[in-house]
């Protein structure tokens, strides 16, 4: 597979300050990749640098194969997180505006303006002005700003910020649509949720270095800690030493037992003389645990 986006040993300093130190990455085309990291990691830095808005310091960013060029700019949609809209401007004449500004011809704009405000169920805020739009209708404006051009690189910094579930949905789904007609997607988001069900791919910056790359399956199998969930119904009276109780109501309760060195049918055989099975599973961290580990674990490197 193709990347739609390499970054090769980029860094940025700010003073003496790292913002970047020496960050490569691939964007595989087509996939939603995540990209994470604490507050302050470097991910707007990277984001900024990829979009031409400040240059790196050293480091190279190829877009389909080509040095990072001017003309890259209107393959990219880019919604950043402090939004940008004219305040005063009409909804409508502004989508057109950030049309036009992307390349497309009058008559073009005026049809995706009208086709992407329908599907929103939008079409009759057309004449409102910005200002009188709340926080979430905006921001709906604001999507449809970035993805107005068919871009190829979608670039989304905390897209769900300010929506309520409904319209999180909403927007979730165009993305996952989008993807599906080829276009790629960074993602930037702190919601580890939206990471778990969205991305495919994710990279993680902590403090200006890269510090986890890899698919959501892989970072997630290789994050096993050979632990399991079992459930036993009832009230146990006794269990062994080695089982860490995590949970018990509602006539069941769970354990935490950590493997070391037995086989699971072992663990099965042990667990059957206490009760009824309710149900054994691996426990396989998410997204959000991994994240934590990681920065723990950086942070002390
Ligand atoms: N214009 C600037 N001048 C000086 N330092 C800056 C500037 N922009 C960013 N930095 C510093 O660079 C580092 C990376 O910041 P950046 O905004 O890229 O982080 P981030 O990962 O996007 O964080 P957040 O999740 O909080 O948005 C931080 O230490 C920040 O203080």
């Amino acid at each position: 597979m193709s990347n739609i986006l390499e970054v090769q040993s980029l860094s940025k300093y700010y003073g003496d300050k790292a913002a970047l130190n020496d960050v490569s990455l691939d964007v595989p085309k087509g996939q939603v990749f995540g990209l994470l990291g604490p507050n302050g990691a470097g991910k707007t830095t990277l984001i900024r640098i990829i979009n031409q808005i400040i240059d790196a310091d050293s480091g190279t960013i190829l877009v389909n194969g080509e040095k990072l060029k001017p003309s890259h700019i209107k393959l990219i949609g880019y919604l950043p997180e402090e939004r940008g809209l004219y305040k005063k401007m009409k909804v409508g004449e502004q989508l057109l505006y950030f049309a036009q500004l992307k390349g497309l011809s009058n008559a073009d704009a005026k049809k995706k303006v009208r086709s992407w405000m329908d599907k929103m169920e939008i079409w009759e805020w057309r004449e409102k002005r910005i200002e009188d739009l709340s926080k979430g209708m905006a921001q709906k404006i604001q999507f449809i700003a970035t993805v107005i051009h068919q871009p190829n690189l979608l670039i989304l910094d905390e897209p769900f910020s300010g929506f309520d579930p409904v319209n999180a949905e909403l927007i979730k789904n165009e993305i996952l649509e989008l993807k599906d007609k080829g276009v790629s997607v960074i993602l930037s988001t702190h919601r580890m949720e939206s990471v778990e069900l969205l991305c495919d791919h994710i990279a993680m910056i902590n403090k200006s270095r890269k510090v986890l790359d890899g698919s959501i399956a892989d970072i997630r199998q290789q994050s096993k800690t050979n632990q399991y969930h079992l459930k036993l119904r009832g009230h146990l009276a006794d269990h062994p030493s080695n089982w860490q109780r995590v949970e018990g109501n509602f006539g069941y309760e769970k354990f935490l037992i950590q493997l070391n060195g037995h086989s699971t049918n072992q663990v099965l055989e042990e667990a059957i003389q206490f009760g009824d099975i309710l149900g054994f599973e691996e426990v396989i961290p998410s997204i959000g645990e991994i994240f934590i580990q990681r920065v723990k674990d950086t942070d002390h490197e």
